[in-house]
């Protein structure tokens, strides 16, 4: 039995007084609800009003990126122990756009992931295919590659502490959802290049689908067996819906 994730991926939004607010607003909308990991991440200055705001809540929180270093001499970095002095609990790693617009690799995605698990995060690690590569039919073998590079050299035992994000980038912020069948169909790819990493753990692995995810479409993408939760961009900076895709409500 796998439990469900339910991230928010803020990006470049919201201040630290909005995410107090958001947060505020959230607590009541989702209290209780204990079988699901509820997850928010906010900018790095967010994080520290956001950690306050989730105290003693079911609500936790992640960083959108970090340095694999402890420390160093890296101007506008921020290391993994850094994100969990101020309670993080996961973060996310080699989001497309930070492939895209930072020049991140698979190679710098392994760095990372090997550095979170070494700190005690929770890496949510991003793969996805372009609109390009979908139309040429090579979805499967790109994302293979994702999958197989950015978790090169972890245990079979170390598996299961990771979570993959499957975010088609022609879905990222377009309002254009990959159809819940053709998410399913790659999300159990993705399992299946799993189990030949590691056989039992990629059934306690947990896959997330991101790309424009609303209320109204969450239900029928949890409905898939290989689909464990969802990375919400947009629909996350508002506690209404996003409460609404913690609980898998429609509208
Ligand atoms: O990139 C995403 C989450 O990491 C998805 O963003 P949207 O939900 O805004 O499409």
């Amino acid at each position: 039995m796998r439990t469900p994730v339910l991230a928010g991926n803020w990006k470049m939004y919201l201040t630290p007084a909005e995410g107090r607010q958001m947060i505020e607003t959230l607590r009541p909308l989702v209290e209780g609800l204990m079988d699901r990991e509820i997850v928010l991440c906010p900018t790095y200055t967010a994080l520290a009003a956001a950690s306050e705001a989730i105290e003693g809540s079911n609500i936790s929180i992640g960083g959108q990126n970090m340095h694999p270093a402890r420390e160093g001499a890296f101007t506008g970095e921020i290391a993994p122990p850094m994100l969990k002095a101020l309670g993080c609990r996961y973060v996310i790693i080699g989001h497309s756009e930070r492939r895209q617009y930072f020049g991140e690799t698979d190679a710098t995605v392994a760095e990372k992931v090997r550095a979170a698990l070494t700190e005690g995060l929770i890496p949510i690690v991003c793969v996805g295919e372009t609109l390009e590569q979908r139309e040429k039919g090579v979805t499967n073998p790109v994302v293979e590659i994702q999958v197989r590079q950015g978790l090169a050299g972890l245990s079979p035992e170390e598996l299961p502490g990771v979570i993959i994000a499957y975010e088609p980038i022609w879905a990222i912020g377009t309002g254009r959802t990959a159809s819940p069948d053709d998410a399913q169909q790659v999300c159990a790819f993705i399992r299946s290049v799993l189990a030949g990493l590691a056989d039992d753990g990629a059934q306690q692995t947990r896959i997330l689908y991101g790309g424009s995810v609303k209320p109204d479409n969450i239900k029928e993408l949890m409905n898939r067996p290989d689909i464990d939760g969802a990375l919400v961009g947009g629909a996350s900076l508002k506690a209404e819906s996003f409460a609404r895709i913690v609980r898998f409500e429609e509208q």
